[in-house]
């Protein structure tokens, strides 16, 4: 492993951390947000919804448990780059094949670590997320600062094509194959297929710019939204083929990026958060079961309420009763929509369910790599809205 170097971090408005290198040296850019998750650094780093980010881990010490051939969300490391506060000296985990730092340097992906990540972490709070770049090639801040200032910003920012499979595959159900799922890649974790697997689902995967044809050919009984990354205001071709499969009532359920472009195909529109939600403990209210699921999130844009309302406040208030009594329902050219669960550490939209065509979608994570496993009765409403859309075919 190459030597450390000293390594600058900085963000579009100036502020400045100065470190060293961790992982490979070099330069690089993107938009500076935080994960607050302790644990699960491989599935993150392997999350193609964070292309385009420099992640910065919250938890303390990164890197005990080493890297290991099972927990990749994806084939390769995303990330636009890493910081991170302490770097674990020596990985120990009975599944540890490799140090962290050794395979970021080997997968090319540009760190910081020894910075203060708290101070940072404030920072993006309070400023909310902004453009950054990590250097081990400069030291002078107000050089890399010009550069940061010329690099893309994330809204308007189209990544779908660079995640993307190239060539559609199939993910084989276990055991017994009950039902067949099309899904499209805008950036799908391994996890989503797994999940559906072990329900006796056979996921067929395309590429992001399969048609509706392309997908109806499998003669899927649901198709599946994936999560991705970039700005969901871009994803202008799958919100016209979200609305092609409800018109056909093909059942569709999506997540993250998915629920995003649910929504848009359902009229509604999205918005950039101040500084999103990333980590493994978000609490999310479902207003069927009444029930609050502690869950996985990545996202840094959200759907609108259906008045054009933008939630962002941070109530502070865990108070599940005030989103009891009532789901809010809105009209849309595909019957009525129920906005069927929501964040309660700020109110903003997590999930839509159709009361009149067969679709439903979250904006967290049900597969949960890594995270806790409250939403994975998600899955389990896919086969039930299957069954009952089969249901209604016979009665037709
Ligand atoms: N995980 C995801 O699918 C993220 C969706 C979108 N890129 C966002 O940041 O909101």
């Amino acid at each position: 492993m190459t030597a450390r170097k000293p390594a600058i971090l900085v963000l579009e408005d100036g502020r400045a951390f100065r470190g060293e290198s961790y992982g490979a040296v070099g330069e690089t850019f993107g938009e500076a947000v935080f994960n607050t998750a302790m644990t699960g650094y491989q599935e993150t780093l392997t999350d193609p919804s964070y292309y385009g980010q420099v992640v910065c881990q919250t938890a303390p010490q990164i890197g005990n448990t080493g890297i290991n051939s099972e927990d990749d969300e994806s084939d390769r490391v995303w990330v636009a780059g890493y910081a991170i506060a302490d770097p674990s000296p020596r990985p120990s985990n009975w599944r540890s094949e490799k140090g962290l730092e050794e395979w970021l340097e080997e997968q090319g992906v540009v760190g910081i670590c020894g910075i203060d990540t708290r101070a940072l972490t404030r920072h993006l709070r309070e400023r909310g997320a902004m453009r950054v770049g990590v250097s081990s090639a400069t030291e002078d801040a107000a050089e890399l600062l010009e550069r940061v200032k010329a690099s893309p910003e994330m809204a308007g920012a189209s990544f779908v094509d660079e995640v993307t499979t190239a060539e559609r595959y199939t993910v084989a159900a276990e055991g017994e194959k009950r039902y067949t799922v099309a899904a499209l890649d805008l950036g799908i974790k391994r996890n989503t297929p797994r999940s559906m697997a072990a329900r006796g689902i056979e996921t067929h995967v395309f590429p992001a710019s399969a048609t509706a044809e392309d997908l109806l050919s499998t003669e899927p009984d649901a198709v599946f939204l994936s999560n991705g990354p970039g700005d969901p205001a871009t994803a202008g071709d799958q919100v016209a083929l979200t609305r092609e499969l409800l018109r056909r009532r093909v059942p569709v359920f999506g997540i993250c990026f998915g629920n995003q472009i649910l929504g848009r195909a359902l009229g509604l529109g999205t918005y950039k958060l101040k500084y999103g939600h990333r980590g493994i403990n978000q609490p999310v209210f479902d207003r069927h079961t009444e029930k609050v699921e502690v869950t996985a999130h990545n996202h840094g844009f959200a759907l609108e309420m259906p008045d054009g309302a933008r939630p962002a406040t941070v109530s502070g208030d865990f108070d599940p009763s005030a989103h009891r009594g009532g789901t809010p329902v809105f009209s849309t050219e595909f019957g009525e929509v129920e906005v069927s669960h929501v964040c309660l550490n700020d109110n903003v939209v997590e999930g839509l369910t159709c009361r009149e065509v067969p679709a439903f979608s979250v904006q967290y994570h049900p597969e949960a790599a890594a995270g806790p496993h409250d939403a994975d009765y998600l899955f389990d409403r896919l086969v039930r809205l299957i069954e009952s859309s089969k249901g209604a075919e016979q009665n037709a």
